[in-house]
């Protein structure tokens, strides 16, 4: 009888430098992908963007793996009855899957190792979603890292493995797709994107050969297209970040005139894996702030103030921008990431798990790892201290990251006709100008929700009750 491998996939919809598949591939003579939507209580629903992005990788994947003979299959259930009853229909003695860094999918992935290996199945996992398997970078003393810039010298200096082969074999008819009929708001989102591996591997080529150069400094420009926008292929595996590592190390080897420029990406790349670190070596970082004092924060109970937020209606042009930006497109750039962030947990002192919980279900690269530990980050109880206490300011910061105001226009298209000098502060600009530029604050665009310099001071005074220090951007 054939030898019959399974390959359970999670986060790794690639062909290329897949390691649990390229393993069954070369221990097996025949393969069956299986891919589970988990409904065990512990593991934390992906959100509607997430979830739009996957049926589409699925189905690429799908095809992908038809192509070398490999059926996917497709499920919904509690994992270990989902692989129990694939193992018992496809009669596989082996089970492989690349692993997860989370504690509950952790305490999942161990329960099904436990039963499966005593039930006589080999149970391999494999490292395939990070440079560096956490547990593999410490400190001098053996302990997990807590600030980035040492982590970072650490794991450059650490060997990260070689991409491995695509495996090969002759094609078979694709099994039928599962009917997944994507909801009408991911029509606007589908417009801006190409999922799956071709693509992943394409924008990666493409991001070298033309943007890293400008990286460095074009990175915090919200109206430039200067970053690569690979964080929804590595959030679904379809690109694997030891892929993205060695292609941009050769290609600084044959540039060396872009060796700073690439590696600064690779130093961002790298805060990947820091909040990887994170998500491993701590308890339930969408929950529970890293630093303890902040569940003493007395957050605001404030409903309207979420919801206007959430809409991209507070009155700030660059913060409505960016919550517009997501809305439509289930990204937004880093930059306005960090000030969106800052004005729910510090100006609005909205919990920062609130905040969480929006991009959770908005970004099409939500990310159990770096959405969480970034919204800790900006919100000031996350790890690495620099900057340790920050209230960034959304009008000079809009004014320094989009000084003719070509991304506030691009997404609140009702202040396009102001001046520069006003893009950013329309409540600052004379009645005139409004006028002019069609503007009526309070009707075809918000007043300001708060007061910049009030709301500010109570977040230190809110903040600085924590016995925390405090400085500002
Ligand atoms: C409040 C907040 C929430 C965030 N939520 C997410 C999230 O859910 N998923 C996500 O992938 N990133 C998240 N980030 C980090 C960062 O904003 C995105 O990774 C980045 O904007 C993705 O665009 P890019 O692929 O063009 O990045 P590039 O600049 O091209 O970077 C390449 C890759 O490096 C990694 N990277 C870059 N910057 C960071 C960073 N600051 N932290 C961690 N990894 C980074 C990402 O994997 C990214 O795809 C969040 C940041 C903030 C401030």
């Amino acid at each position: 009888m054939l030898s019959t491998a399974l390959v359970w996939l999670r986060n790794d919809l690639r062909l290329q430098d897949n390691p649990a598949l390229a393993a069954a591939c070369g221990q097996a003579e025949h393969v069956v992908a299986l891919y589970i939507h988990e409904t065990d209580e512990s593991l934390r629903p992906i959100g509607a963007a997430g979830r739009w992005w996957l049926d589409r990788s699925l189905e690429d994947m799908g095809a992908a793996l038809a192509g070398i003979g490999i059926a996917l299959r497709v499920e919904t259930g509690s994992a270990e009855a989902v692989l129990a009853k694939a193992i018992e229909a496809t009669g596989a003695s082996a089970l492989h899957w690349n692993r997860r860094y989370g504690p509950a999918e952790r305490s999942v992935d161990a329960g099904i190792k436990t039963r499966f290996s005593a039930a006589g199945i080999a149970t391999q996992s494999h490292p395939g979603n990070v440079l560096v398997e956490p547990w593999l970078i410490q400190t001098g003393q053996n302990r997990p890292y807590s600030v980035f810039t040492p982590f970072w010298k650490t794991l450059k200096g650490t060997e990260i493995p070689r991409p491995v082969g695509k495996p090969e074999g002759p094609s078979i008819a694709q099994p039928k797709g599962h009917n997944h009929t994507p909801p009408s708001w991911a029509l606007k989102i589908a417009h801006y994107w190409e999922v799956g591996e071709q693509a992943a591997q394409a924008r990666l080529t493409d991001f070298l050969a033309e943007v890293v150069r400008d990286y460095p400094e074009g990175r915090d420009f919200p109206a430039k297209t200067l970053t690569s926008k690979l964080s929804p292929h590595l959030r679904f595996g379809e690109i694997s970040a030891r892929q993205i590592w060695h292609a941009a190390q050769a290609f600084a080897h044959v540039h060396p005139e872009q060796a700073g420029a690439v590696d600064k990406f690779l130093s961002e790349l790298a805060w990947r894996d820091f909040s990887y670190h994170q998500l491993y070596h701590r308890d339930d970082i969408a929950n529970v702030p890293m630093h303890d004092k902040f569940a003493e924060l007395g957050w605001r109970h404030a409903p309207k103030h979420l919801q206007a937020w959430q809409r991209g209606q507070t009155g700030f042009p660059i913060i409505d921008a960016g919550m517009r930006e997501l809305w439509e497109t289930g990204y937004m750039h880093n930059r306005v990431r960090m000030l969106v962030a800052s004005f729910l947990s510090k100006n609005l002192l909205i919990d920062w798990r609130q905040g969480e919980r929006w991009f959770w279900d908005c970004l099409v690269d939500a990310d159990a790892a770096n959405n969480p530990a970034s919204w800790q980050w900006v919100a000031g109880c996350g790890l690495d201290a620099a900057p340790y206490f920050r209230i960034f300011n959304p009008v000079t910061q809009g004014e320094r990251f989009d000084a003719r105001g070509d991304y506030v226009r691009a997404w609140v298209p009702e202040l396009s006709g102001l001046p520069d000098k006003f893009i950013h502060q329309p409540f600052a600009a004379p009645s005139s100008v409004l006028a002019n530029a069609g503007v009526t604050l309070g009707t075809t665009y918000p007043k300001p929700m708060v007061d910049l310099k009030t709301t500010r001071q109570q977040a230190l005074d809110a903040y600085s009750a924590l016995g925390t220090a405090s400085s500002t951007d």
